[in-house]
């Protein structure tokens, strides 16, 4: 139905001839907005009938979010990169990682609560910067950002936001944090860190791996059309190519990120704001070096969840390496495919300090609205008190890298 929509108006284009083309862009917009109305109304029902239903795990989430969304949507959020091989590699690697319990242990109290940048949180499990989630759920980053808040944890509000930075302050007291994107107009990131900083954001969260949007086949194949980002509403509006075909979004990103973008620019960023800036998308030692050495305050380890360059390693096979390399001097955080409290574990046995969840946050926003998000987080939470109990962990600190077995282990013990 949508695709024949689609089809329909890109035949009225050919009919009414180029001086109609300037509309393309209006039309495509509107277009949008009207399969996203009407995905939310013929989804009411499905959504109404699964409320009820006891999900147990975020793969079931995934399994409703699949039901509930357009496919151009759900493919949009749940894809990946290319041969989306490290996409299957960032679920994957976690699984090849084993546990080494430790017996009789007093695990009567499980304490969870931890510290980002000083910011205390119920659990080291915090929410990982993703773009358009109207496309998700009507209330989008609000839902998630209070959420946020009922589970006390972080909010990373992305860039790519569908709602505006005082939508997210005004509608409740999550921690949030600011991913920023650096584009081409530079005056437009420096704006929203501005609007950020004055309305509470605690730290600025740079993504350092987009100075290209991936090539993600099923938003090509999708002819994924972006919402409109209402953060930049004021600041910029991009005219999308009318002729190009493909991933409008991927258009959009060609037009607006800055490839030039690199280490001396930490510096401008430095410069233009007094909040501590993490770094998201790092994936070596020697990266995390140099980002140590331009004084960001934390490292997040990523591979953007598998959407930027395909066969970069699952983010879990390189943490141990970065960590090393870290040698304590900042927090390392991860994110990439965690879907069981096991895998925060993991990566907490592996040294990070904490971790961001991307797509399981987005399924529970699609699923059930805000109380999905904190359900999934929650699970998630719950899930990481029962691996600590039984690897015989009462607090965070008891987590080691003797409580897991990895491939690097196994490899060493064959030498
Ligand atoms: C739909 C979607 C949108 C995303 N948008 C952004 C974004 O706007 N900025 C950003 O830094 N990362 C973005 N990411 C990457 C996430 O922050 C995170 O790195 C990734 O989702 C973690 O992997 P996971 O989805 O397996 O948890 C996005 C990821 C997804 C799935
Ligand atoms: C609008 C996009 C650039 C958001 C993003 O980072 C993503 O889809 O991975």
């Amino acid at each position: 139905m949508v695709t024949s929509n689609y089809l329909r108006l890109r035949y009225w284009f050919l009919l009414t001839g180029p001086e109609f083309l300037c509309c393309k862009n209006y039309l495509l917009q509107e277009f949008s907005r009207i399969c996203r109305l009407r995905a939310y109304v013929t989804n009411y029902r499905l959504r109404k009938k699964h409320m009820t239903a006891e999900l147990v795990n975020v793969m079931e989430f995934q399994e409703l979010a699949k039901k509930v969304l357009p496919k151009m949507y759900y493919d949009y959020f749940s894809g990946g990169a290319e041969d989306e091989h490290t996409l299957r590699e960032n679920v994957e690697a976690f699984r090849r990682i084993t546990f080494q319990p430790r017996i009789l242990v007093d695990v009567s109290n499980v304490n969870l609560s931890s510290t980002i940048l000083g910011y205390n949180i119920s659990a080291p499990i915090i929410i990982a910067p993703t773009g358009m989630l109207k496309l998700a759920h009507p209330e989008g980053e609000v839902a998630t950002a209070r959420a946020a808040a009922l589970c006390n944890t972080i909010m990373v509000m992305s860039f790519s936001s569908t709602c505006t930075i005082e939508e997210v302050a005004s509608s409740c007291n999550a921690i949030r944090f600011f991913q920023l994107y650096v584009y081409r107009r530079r005056d437009v990131s420096y704006q929203l860190v501005q609007r950020a900083e004055r309305y509470g954001f605690k730290a600025i969260v740079l993504t350092a791996d987009t100075p290209r949007l991936g090539r993600r086949e099923r938003d090509i194949k999708n002819k994924m059309v972006p919402p409109p980002l209402k953060i930049l509403e004021g600041l910029l509006s991009v005219e999308l190519d009318p002729e190009k075909g493909g991933s409008k979004l991927e258009n959009f990103a060609a037009k607006t990120m800055d490839p030039s973008l690199n280490w001396k620019d930490v510096e401008w960023l430095k410069s233009i704001t007094n909040l501590p800036i993490l770094i998201k998308g790092v994936l070596t030692a020697e990266d995390a070096r140099k980002a140590v050495e331009v004084g960001v305050a934390g490292i997040i380890v990523s591979n953007h969840g598998a959407r930027q360059l395909d066969y970069v390693p699952a983010s879990i096979s390189v943490l141990e390496e970065v960590v090393e390399a870290v040698n304590g001097e900042v927090p390392v955080l991860l994110d990439g495919g965690i879907r069981r409290g096991t895998d925060v574990f993991k990566a907490l046995a592996l040294g990070a300090q904490a971790v961001l969840i991307g797509r399981p946050m987005v399924y529970g926003l699609a699923a059930k609205g805000e109380y999905g998000v904190r359900r999934v987080t929650e699970m998630l939470r719950d899930e990481l008190e029962l691996t600590m109990a039984l690897t015989g962990c009462s607090s965070l600190e008891d987590i080691t890298m003797s409580h897991v077995r990895t491939e690097r282990d196994r490899l060493r013990s064959l030498l």
